[in-house]
This record gives C-alpha cells, structure tokens and sequence, in this order.
C-alpha cells in the first residue's frame, strides 16, 4: 500500500494567535503510554513486517497527527461562532456527539454562539437555513437518553454555494459535520467553495457511520451498540428455530457494503451457524451451495440460524436496472426474503418442510440511545473535534486508530471502504464460531 506521509498532512488556516483555555494544564505534558504530545505523531501501522516493507526512516514513516488540546489556538473564542450538522443515516450516540461539543465549548472554550442547523446539510440552504437552533447547555441536557439526533438528519444532494452563504451569514467560524463517507464528501465541497472564496472557516469531520465501513477509524461510535441489539434479535430467532420442527431463523442485519454487524452480533452470542457478508461471495445451488449446507445443518441439528448481512449475494438478485438513494447510494435487493423463500422452497422439496422465523430488525438496531461504552466514545470525539476546531484545523476528521485520538485528512477517509477482509483474522473467527465452510463456491 503506497501511503507517503504528506498524505496524512491535515490542513491549518493558520498560524495559532491565541493562548488555549488548556495552555496550563498541558505545560507540563510529555509523550507517554497514555498520552500523546500535540507535537507527537502516531504511527499508521502496526506491525514489523509493514513497517520494515516502507523502506523510509523512522520520521519519514506514515503518521497521524494526534488529536487533543492545544496550548495555543487558531480562533478567538470570545469572537467565535459554531455550527453542528447532522447528516445521513441514524446512528447511536449522535446526540452525545452534540452534546459533548456543546459542552466543551461551553464550559471551556466559552465561544460566543454555537448553532444547530437542521436536517443535515438541507438545513444549510436558503429554503432552511431559518430553522437554525441555538444550542446551549439546557439545549443539550439529557439528550444523550435519546436516540437519533436533536437536530434531524437528510440524505440527498445540496448546493455547496448556498450552504457556504449560509454559514456566512450566520458568522460561523467552525462547522462540525458528523456523519459518514458522503457527508464527509459533502464536508469537502464545503471546504473547496470556503476555499474559493478565501474564507476563515474551519470544517471538522465526526465520522459517524452504522455500517463501520469507513477507514482509519478502529470503530465507529454507535457500531457497539446496534451490533449488541442486534444480537438479540439472533437470540429470539434462535430460540423459535430451537422449538420448532426444522426450524430455520433467518436474521437480516444493516450493512450495505461492509458485514460487520453480522459478524459481530453473530459472534456475540455465538447462534448463528451461517453467516453471509456482501465480502464473501456465495453460491445458493449445486453440493457446497448454501441451500445443500443449510440442509446438512437441519438434518443433523434440527435446526439453523443464518445472519446475513443486506448486501450480501446482491448477484445472486434480479434487479430492475441500478437504482439510487438521494444521495447516491446504490438500493439493494432483499436478499432476506429471497433466501427465506429460497430455503423454505428447497427445504420442503427434500422432505425437510421448515418453519421459518424470518426478522429484519433494520431501523430498530440503530435508532436507540448509545450503550455506555459508546457514550464515553462519542464525547471524547466531541471534544477531540473541539480541539481541532479552535486550533484552527480544516477539512480534518477526528477518529480513533489503534486506540489514539487523531486527526486525518478528509480525503483520506473518502478514499476507500473499510470492509471484512475474508482473509482477516474477523472473518477467521466468525468461521470457527459458526463452523460454516471456507467458501460455498462450487
Ligand atoms: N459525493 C458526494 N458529494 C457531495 N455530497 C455528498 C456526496 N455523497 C453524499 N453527499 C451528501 O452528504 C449527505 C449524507 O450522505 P449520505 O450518503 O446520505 O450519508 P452518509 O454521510 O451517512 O454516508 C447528503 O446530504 C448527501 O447529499
Ligand atoms: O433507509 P436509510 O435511512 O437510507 O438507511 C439505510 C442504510 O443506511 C446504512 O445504515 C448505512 O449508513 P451509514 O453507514 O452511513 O450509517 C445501511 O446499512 C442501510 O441500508
Ligand atoms: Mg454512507
């Protein structure tokens, strides 16, 4: 993988001017194992072998620039106005995300004004740009008990200029965009119009995604906590299938490019016997097709649970030309139900007659409150993008990779997809949960 290090360089507006509201309590910091100094950098990998394969000094190796508080920042904070936006998909904990960054800017940076715009980036039009909320701290209390987001989110397609007239407008110094890869997409042509026109405004990604199929990130916040509902949904088709003659639990979970819920919500509790991720592709009919293998499953157990990930066999579906979100994103066909027929039609015809328990739990994994674990994510993001914001970064994103806060170019996290890799050591481990074979190529 060619990755040079100025590729990992995140953009500045400027020089920092001013002294940060931290500058004390980080005089006296220096790099340890839990702390890394702002003028420090984390290494992108993480092993001999790759890093050795670089064949570049250690100071010329691929790094991050670590995430935190500086001593000076960019942004007056008296003087200084904010915007949050919420796009996309529904994920958990994007209100502790808000309320984090509203917190942090309150109780320390103590800016002049933070603003909600409504319904992601439809709220930065002319035609919305009215229904701005101000944010404070009775705004955002409790918040983080409910799902969704305060704000409201959107997909579909909006005019970068408007949205930058908007933020004009409103004197916002610093945008915060929290949401997945075609927000960031979003975020960046934000930056270039901001660009064009030589403004002072910084833009700071939250990279926020349900699926966890963005890059450079080890998770994404809210990933923990719909693979954890999820897994509950595998526990109820697994008990039916349990009572039931050849009974067959079916299980549908999010994931349109990348099967990390399946993978995890079926490690989780260890149910499912097949899991099928759009990453690994799959055949239904012939000796090692799925439907012979579910059928050895059933004669042998007297039952079957199969997760399968929604874009999983998308080859395996007629489909009436490509279709698109309004935001571009490919629509999928129902490979769940396809199955169950699938299944229920085979099954039958080898003497087996199933009785299927078929769920698609879709928006019910992602609209809840975060979990604890994910809670505490979110507001270290939250402040971690604070901190980037006043220090005057743009077109940066806050994530955390192999365990360190930091800051990566936004770019970089539209680059690719982050997937299941079937030769990782993930996918190794949902093989040996579930037993399922290899591959169910002919
Ligand atoms: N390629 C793109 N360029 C600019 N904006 C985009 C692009 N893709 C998506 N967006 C905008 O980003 C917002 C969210 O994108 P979407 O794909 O729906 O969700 P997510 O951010 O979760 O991937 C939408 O308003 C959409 O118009
Ligand atoms: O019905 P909607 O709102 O378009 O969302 C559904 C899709 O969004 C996803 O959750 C992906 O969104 P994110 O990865 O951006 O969170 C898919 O798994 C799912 O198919
Ligand atoms: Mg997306």
């Amino acid at each position: 993988m060619t990755l040079e290090l100025d590729d990992l360089r995140v953009r500045s507006l400027g020089d920092c001017r001013y002294d940060s509201p931290f500058a004390e309590v980080l005089a006296s910091k220096r790099t340890s194992p839990h702390y890394v100094h702002e003028d420090d950098r984390v290494l992108v990998d993480d092993t001999v072998s790759v890093l050795l394969s670089r064949g570049v000094p250690i100071e010329a190796l691929p790094s991050l620039e670590a995430a935190g508080p500086r001593r000076r920042i960019y942004f007056d904070p008296d003087a200084t106005s904010v915007g949050i936006v919420t796009c996309g998909g529904l994920c958990p904990g994007l209100n502790d995300v808000i309320r984090g960054i509203v917190q942090e800017l309150t109780e320390h940076y103590r800016v002049a004004h933070i603003y909600g715009f409504r319904n992601g980036f439809a709220g930065l039009t002319s035609q919305h740009r009215e229904r701005v909320v101000e944010l404070d701290l009775d705004a955002v209390r409790d918040i983080n008990n409910d799902g969704g987001t305060i704000l409201g989110s959107s997909r579909g397609d909006q005019d970068p200029e408007e949205m930058v007239d908007t933020l004009v407008e409103r004197g916002i110094d610093v945008l915060f965009v929290v949401g997945g890869d075609g927000s960031m997409r979003g975020a960046m042509r934000i930056t270039r119009e901001i660009d064009a026109r030589g403004l002072d405004i910084a833009v700071i990604g939250i990279p926020k995604t349900i699926d966890n199929d963005l890059p450079y990130t080890d998770q994404s916040f809210g990933f923990q906590t719909a693979f954890a509902q999820a897994t509950a949904f595998i526990a109820s088709v697994f008990i039916e299938s349990q009572a039931a003659e050849n009974g067959v639990g079916i299980v549908k979970l999010m994931g349109r490019h990348s099967g990390f819920i399946a993978c995890y919500a079926a490690l989780s509790n260890n149910d499912a016997d097949f899991v099928l991720i759009p990453e690994v592709p799959f055949v239904l009919d012939g000796p090692n097709g799925v439907l012979r293998r579910v059928e050895d499953h059933v004669r042998r157990h007297g039952q079957v649970v199969v997760v399968v990930a929604e874009g999983a066999g998308q080859d395996l579906l007629e489909q009436e030309g490509e279709t698109t979100d309004a935001s571009g994103n490919t629509k999928l066909g129902d490979i769940g139900l396809f199955l169950k027929e699938r299944l229920t039609e085979h099954l039958t015809s080898v003497d087996l007659p199933p009785t299927v328990r078929y769920l698609d739990p879709s928006y019910a994994i992602r609209s809840v409150p975060a979990n604890a674990y994910d809670s505490v994510y979110c507001v270290r993001l939250a402040h971690a993008a604070v901190h980037a914001g006043m220090a005057g970064r743009t077109e940066t994103v806050v994530v955390r990779w192999r365990r360190r806060f930091v800051h990566v170019p936004m770019p970089l996290i539209t680059s690719h997809r982050n997937q299941v890799d079937p030769d990782g050591d993930l996918w190794m481990s949902v093989l040996e949960a579930t037993g399922q074979p290899m591959s169910f190529e002919p």
